[in-house]
């Protein structure tokens, strides 16, 4: 579709896009390229010049606005709360504009208010007592309220500090895993995007669509010179991300208690460095091996031993990250209580690296029919 609107300005370039169902698609881009134009286009708020949206195959201008702008939640930066209703009303508007009685509606804003991680203490309050970040859970529960299938999302998370922002964009996806909507999402953030888009629509100022990709697509094969800058410069790191670090292959030779005996550690002085471990297990930290004595190891004198990755949980970025922190240059492998599984070394980690990338270019490849 395109929309030039009257000025003469084309906010949108014939876009052409399909949105994959029960997922979350992010439309991202610099200011002014068109984002808010398209997703309005969604819901009617703006009427394409030229084109048309189809919902379920439906042309969306066949259906009355109001009973399409009913099936399709919406959340915009700063939430747009009404200020003279309670946070429970809030929610409960739209259950009650589609008739639901007044204690039905509000026996679900409570439901809702949960799911989204909001105390029912802040039902009976109004806007202005919330924070950004409370109100912004709202936002989103109002919007979820009847149940639309369609969740359309405009910057709803642009207005909060980073620390509110992660944890509403995590609360997002968990939502989203257990509700499994079709969403909408603008972003100017790429990083925004990246995490939360299973699918993400680069636009390119004058509303043309430069790249439509999932996440580790676009890291791993920009289509063209704006889409690498639009990235950023630490792409590569980035993508790593996207790779497991579940098949790293783990030493636990170089792992010792700190009441380890003088033969045990005799016989592992051949390792670069050792990493010591509480007696459950835990790390403590790095040391050479000529560092050590028997019976009288001092978890003051040791190394930092970075921050230990998960495997099979977290990805090879977290393990590479984890690698760089210690002096010793060695990521610690743990399991979910905390303790040291086996440890690895940056070198063995950026084999791993490479053997991701050639795994990620032979399945290109093999999409791309060659
Ligand atoms: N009502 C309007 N009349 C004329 N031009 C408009 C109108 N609304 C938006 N525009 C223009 O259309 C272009 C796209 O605007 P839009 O708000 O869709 O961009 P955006 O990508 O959402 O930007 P931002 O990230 O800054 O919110 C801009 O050049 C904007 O100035």
């Amino acid at each position: 579709m395109t929309k030039r609107y009257p000025d003469g300005t084309v906010a949108v370039d014939r876009l052409s896009l399909e949105i994959p169902d029960r997922a979350i698609t992010v439309l991202v881009g610099p200011s002014g390229c068109g984002k808010t134009t398209t997703l309005r286009m969604i819901n009617r708020m703006v009427e394409p010049t030229e084109g048309s949206i189809l919902l379920d195959g439906q042309d969306v201008r066949r259906q009355p606005v109001n009973t399409l702008r009913r099936s399709m939640g919406y959340v915009i930066q700063n939430a747009g709360l009404f200020q003279h209703r309670t946070i429970i009303d809030n929610i409960a508007t739209v259950p009650r504009l589609l008739g639901w009685t007044k204690q039905k509606a509000r026996a679900r804003a409570a439901e809702l208010m949960e799911r989204v991680g909001l105390d029912s203490a802040l039902a009976k309050r109004y806007p202005y007592q919330l924070s950004g970040g409370q109100q912004q859970r709202v936002g989103v529960a109002r919007a979820l309220a009847a149940d639309p299938p369609v969740l359309l999302m405009d910057e709803p998370f642009s207005a909060v500090d980073p620390v509110v922002r992660k944890g509403l964009q995590d609360e997002l996806l968990r939502i989203q895993d257990e509700l499994g909507k079709t969403i909408v999402f603008v972003t100017h953030d790429i990083d925004e995007a990246i995490k939360l888009g299973t699918k993400v629509a680069v636009l390119r100022t004058g509303g043309r669509l430069a790249q439509f990709a999932p996440p580790a697509e676009l890291l791993s094969a920009p289509a063209d010179a704006f889409v690498e800058d639009f990235l950023g410069a630490d792409r590569g790191i980035r993508r790593l991300s996207f790779f497991p670090s579940a098949d790293l292959e783990l030493q636990t030779a170089p792992i010792v208690p700190i009441d380890a005996d003088a033969a045990k550690l005799a016989s592992r002085a051949t390792a670069p460095y050792l990493l010591v471990t509480d007696l459950d297990g835990r790390p403590l930290g790095w040391s050479e091996p000529d560092r050590l004595t028997a019976g009288a190891i001092d978890p003051e004198q040791l190394l930092d031993f970075g921050r230990p990755f998960l495997p099979g949980t977290d990805s090879l970025r977290t393990a590479l990250d984890g690698a760089v922190l210690s002096p010793a240059g060695w990521a610690v492998a743990v399991d979910g209580e905390g303790r040291a599984v086996g440890v690895v070394s940056q070198q063995v980690i950026g084999e791993a690296i490479r053997a991701a990338h050639s795994r990620v270019a032979e399945q290109a490849e093999v999409k791309a029919g060659r």
